[in-house]
């Protein structure tokens, strides 16, 4: 259409010579410049002031509809920054969802808030760990949107539902995970548990970790099922029930390895962010004060680890170990 357009433009062009439209073109502009003297001067300037004016309401207008807007994001830590050795904490009003439930006194969050540190997982063991996952997860996966493999209960995603490795794959499971795997699984828990109980002013003895602790990958593919619609807002203690402190262990990095797939805290007056980075730990009381989702991904792979803990023993886990 636009090739057949042109070709009649050409055509029409060769019927009329250049001079022919110079000569035109300089009588109009004569002609029009005599003619229009000083009205054309003031019509600029009232084109111009109108100009301003447009600009100033339109400058006026988005000011005012970014104050509105609660979607405005706040970095609380992006990809490429170093956070070590001390974490970087936010604290936040805790919310009264704890006073529903019994308080275990050097536990139950009466400080609460989020907090990020790169200073307690190598980037040498969260690749290990990555590798582990990646070897668990490719004995099947979901159909699109999240997997997700569960060392402690076994669950591993496969197409639309889930199937126990333990179960599933018995004695072959030897030449996937090694003794070594789990003993870095549990160094890494032990150590985040330390630090939350530094951070929050907890008794780390009175910390239970607790179900489900499970590894997730996520990439770009729609989700076929509801299990694996990643990115809704949720609580974590609504969610799963038992959460009291929550914590993700990155093991890809924001950017290069994936696209989308920021950690964002919704808070009231606006969203937070933490960029994923291999070996950075988020962690945070898992109240509705923390309010959450994943951003969809949009490329690329992304690998986390959830570990979180309770207050209550009676939901305590033991740590996954090989049968
Ligand atoms: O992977 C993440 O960054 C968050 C996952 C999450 O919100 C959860 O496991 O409850
Ligand atoms: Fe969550």
């Amino acid at each position: 259409m636009a090739l057949v357009h042109l070709n009649m433009l050409w055509k029409f062009s060769q019927n009329s010579t250049s001079a022919n439209y110079l000569e035109l073109f300089s009588v109009l502009v004569r002609g029009n410049a005599l003619r229009q003297g000083s009205s054309w001067r003031g019509s600029r300037l009232l084109v111009a002031l109108l100009l301003v004016a447009l600009s100033a309401c339109g400058a006026a207008t988005w000011l005012y509809m970014t104050s509105l807007d609660s979607d405005v994001t706040e970095t609380l830590v992006s990809q490429g920054e170093l956070v070590a050795p001390q974490p970087r904490v936010y604290s936040v009003q805790c919310s009264e969802d704890y006073d529903n439930y019994k308080r275990y006194p050097g536990c139950t969050p009466q400080k609460c808030g989020r907090a990020v540190t790169d200073g307690v997982v190598t980037r040498e063991e969260a690749q290990t760990l990555r590798r582990l996952a990646e070897r668990g997860l490719a004995l099947a996966g979901s159909e699109g949107g999240a997997s997700i493999l569960d060392l402690h209960s076994g669950a591993l995603s496969m197409g639309k539902q889930f199937v126990n490795i333990y179960r599933y794959f018995g004695e072959r499971l030897k030449d996937v995970f090694t003794q070594e795997d789990f003993q870095l699984y549990r160094d890494v828990r032990g150590r985040i548990q330390e630090v939350i109980a530094q951070t929050f002013g907890l008794d780390p003895a009175l910390m239970y970790l607790t179900k489900p602790t499970f590894f997730s990958r996520i990439n770009s593919t729609a989700a076929k099922t509801q299990h694996d619609e990643y990115w809704h807002p949720h609580i974590d203690k609504v969610t799963y029930g038992s959460f009291d402190y929550t914590s993700l262990l990155y093991l890809s990095d924001y950017g290069s390895d994936f696209t989308g797939g920021r950690f964002v805290f919704m808070d009231q007056n606006g969203n937070r962010t933490v960029e994923p980075r291999t070996g950075r730990v988020s962690f945070f009381s898992s109240g509705s004060e923390n309010l959450h989702r994943v951003e969809k991904v949009m490329w690329g792979t992304r690998y986390a680890i959830t570990v979180s803990f309770t207050c209550d023993p009676a939901h305590a886990i033991s740590d996954p170990a090989l049968p």
